[in-house]
């Protein structure tokens, strides 16, 4: 019985660092592997982790790097120094010195880790640049920067993959492969998440990324220092995509099936503010903060072919780390417990009645390719070996010349959920309509992620 890795490194969203950075192999089954070439825009802790990644894959070479922080930017050639490889040519004079690094003639695909609010400028232009994109999560933040993605992808033909890791998750993949074969029957609900106490994220002392006190914004560090001010303006699923992206892949949207529309609804805001008293006192000038952000946020969205997923948004009270993941279907019904026990499953005429049995016995059977040929490899990255997995495929896909397995249709679609909840949550929980991003072109694309 093969037991589901535990986490080793620090969940999602918050800030993973792999930390070995080991040498670049570049052969190949005994061939030398083609060189790609990547660049790297935000190199925080979670673009050195991608950094770490990438240098695990043969072939790949890393000749720029840009950070407006130069800690980073030093940090990351650390790591390639570690590897026995040359300085990065580093780019680090303002906000916009990432317009340079796009415009290299070395560059293959770059790859993009930086503040939500910079994701889709930094995207468009790596696309009118000509390069593949490989964009952090989630992949836009309003309706309006969610088609500026799409259309700098049909205007240039360049393409843009967002780095959701969640979808290679080992237990994700095995049910895939189970849904794929029929396993659940035909799936009719579906529920994801991202059930994440992040206040030690939210709050530091500026001078460490986990806790240590209630600063935020400049006097923060690392997403302290811009991921608490989107708390602060706004309240809806501000991450939906670890929670979304596996369900969406399920039910194939974008690919046979469609998102329709959502409802949304928040609690009230509580736990940020709460935090800040506990910790900082209640004289604390960040007392004063409010926070718009309702500490639990539920969106229910209804897929054209008749499917629900319900998505919780989770983040500012104190709680187990959770995705919150169930599948079910006409057969039966797979849910993911929580991070430190095996998932649970009951299949009609299968499982005893009534009762759930442990998924470990069915993770091995339907174990997925990828981690049957890679999983010793992607266990030593973060988030348990998915990490790898999203990289390596980027980089498979600039190999290829290919349309990379989550698309720039799947970007949209799943992170334009973030402020259509918004919209949905600001008229009182009205159904909103889902753009289809793929301009219909959603009924006859095929599935192609990891196949
Ligand atoms: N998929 C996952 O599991 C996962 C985990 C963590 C973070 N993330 C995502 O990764 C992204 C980065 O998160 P992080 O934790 O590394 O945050 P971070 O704050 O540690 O790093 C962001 C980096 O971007 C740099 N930056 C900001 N503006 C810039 C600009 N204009 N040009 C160049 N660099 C700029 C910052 O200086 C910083 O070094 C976010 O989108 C986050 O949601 C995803």
């Amino acid at each position: 019985m093969k037991h589901i890795p535990r986490r080793t490194f620090i969940k999602h969203g918050a800030m993973a660092f792999a930390g070995a950075a080991l040498l670049s192999p570049q052969f190949t089954h005994g061939r030398p592997a083609k060189k790609i070439r990547l660049g790297f825009i935000g190199v925080g802790l979670r673009g050195r982790a991608h950094v770490a990644s990438a240098l695990m894959i043969p072939g790949v070479v890393i000749p720029a790097i840009c950070d407006i922080d130069k800690d980073a930017v030093a940090e990351t050639q650390r790591i390639l120094q570690k590897a026995g490889l040359p300085e990065a040519k580093s780019y680090t004079s303002g906000e916009h010195d990432f317009e340079h690094l796009v415009r290299r003639d070395d560059l293959d695909g770059i790859i993009i880790s930086t503040p939500w609010e910079w994701h889709v400028p930094m995207a468009v232009a790596v696309m009118k640049a000509g390069k593949y994109a490989g964009l952090e999560v989630p992949a836009s933040i309003t309706v309006e920067e969610t088609w500026e993605l799409v259309n700098a992808h049909e205007s240039t033909g360049s393409h843009c993959m967002i780095l959701e890791n969640a979808c290679y998750r080992r237990d994700i993949l095995a049910v895939l492969n189970m849904v794929r074969q029929g396993r659940l029957g035909e799936v009719v609900q579906l529920e994801g998440g991202y059930l994440h106490d992040l206040r030690h994220v939210k709050f530091n002392n500026g001078k460490q990324p986990y806790g240590g006190g209630v600063e935020f914004g400049d006097k923060g560090f690392s997403e302290a220092r811009w991921r608490t001010q989107h708390a602060v303006a706004r309240n809806g699923d501000l991450y939906p995509t670890h929670g979304l992206g596996p369900m969406a892949e399920m039910v194939d949207i974008n690919r046979g099936n469609q998102f329709d529309h959502l409802v949304s609804m928040a609690t009230k805001s509580s736990g940020l503010h709460n935090y800040i008293v506990d910790n900082g006192g209640k004289d604390h000038p960040n007392a004063n903060v409010v926070f718009k952000l309702g500490d639990v946020v539920r969106t229910m969205i209804k897929c054209v072919n008749g499917e629900t997923i319900t998505l919780t948004h989770d983040t500012n009270l104190p709680r187990p780390y959770s995705l919150g993941y169930t599948v079910q279907g006409t057969k039966g019904i797979w849910r993911y417990k929580n991070e430190y026990e095996p998932n649970e499953i009951y299949i009609e005429h299968e499982s005893e009645d009534h009762k759930w049995e442990s998924f470990e016995s069915y993770l091995a059977q339907y174990d997925h390719r990828l981690w049957k040929e890679f999983g010793a490899e992607a266990e030593k990255t973060g988030h348990d070996g998915i990490d790898y997995f999203v990289i390596k495929e980027f980089v498979d896909a600039i190999r290829e010349q290919a349309v990379p397995p989550m698309d720039v249709y799947d970007a949209a679609a799943w992170s334009v959920i973030g402020p259509l909840s918004e919209q949905s949550i600001a008229q009182g929980s009205a159904p909103i309509k889902i753009p289809d991003f793929t301009r219909g072109k959603w009924k006859n694309r095929k599935p192609i992620f990891a196949l």
